[in-house]
């Protein structure tokens, strides 16, 4: 019988297949997840962020209805900006699944990312679901402080891993990106607002 692989071992002891898969050996009780984190080196828990409302949406170039965000039947149409109670529509719908993270949007230069141009309406706008977060994108202490009075409880940095996706994404060096970062994070701090990187 070959051997199976660490990783998918710890993945199946999760589901209990091993019960299932004579070929994993006798079946044993999944140990402890701290045991099993220290045992693996994997994290005792991972967070899901849900990007859709930022990460999607940033790149759309057209006028799209909920229906067509949400059922993908996009019709061509001229060039225009999500409309922001489509936004927030998508979002409070978002939080009734029960996410833990929502990504709602950016603040970023509107003359960069047009489709989030609407990022303090967005904000402003949105149902907050108990025990759901609504980070937002801060490339720099200007954004966040903007985040800061739209209501933003929690932000995000990003970087790049090469140069001329720095460069091409938010108009800096790695170097630089890494300052800015800093100075969110130290503002952050003294606000007692959660980073996420
Ligand atoms: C970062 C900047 C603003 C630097 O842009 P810049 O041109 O280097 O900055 P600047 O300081 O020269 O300012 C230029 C203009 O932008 C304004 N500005 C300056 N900062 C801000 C701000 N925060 N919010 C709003 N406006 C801002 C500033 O006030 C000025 O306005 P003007 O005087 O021309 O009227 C620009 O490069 C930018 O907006 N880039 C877009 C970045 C972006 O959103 N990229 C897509 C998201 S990243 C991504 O999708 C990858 C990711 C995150 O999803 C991967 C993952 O999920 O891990």
């Amino acid at each position: 019988m070959g051997t199976v692989p660490s990783a998918l071992k710890h993945c199946l002891s999760h589901q209990h297949l091993l019960k299932e898969q004579p070929w994993i050996g006798e079946p044993t009780a999944p140990p402890h997840p701290a045991q099993e984190s220290q045992a693996s080196g994997l994290p005792e828990y991972i967070k899901i962020v849900e990007v859709g409302p930022r990460d999607g949406l940033q790149n759309e170039k057209k006028n799209v209805s909920l229906h067509e965000i949400l059922y993908d039947n996009m019709s061509p149409c001229s060039q225009a900006i999500v409309p922001t109670d489509t936004k927030i529509e998508l979002i409070n719908r978002l939080s009734k699944t029960g996410l833990p993270a929502i990504e709602v949007t950016s603040f970023v230069s509107s003359k960069w990312v047009p489709q989030m141009a609407d990022h303090k309406e967005v904000m402003r706008g949105i149902e907050r679901h108990p025990g759901v977060q609504y980070p937002v994108l801060t490339p720099n202490l200007k954004g966040f402080h903007s985040a800061i009075a739209a209501g933003a409880t929690e932000v995000s940095v990003f970087g790049a891993a090469s140069e001329s996706f720095s460069k091409m994404n938010i108009n800096c060096s790695i170097e630089e990106s890494i300052e800015k970062f800093e100075e969110v994070a130290k503002s952050a701090r003294n606000m007692n607002i959660p980073v996420r990187g």
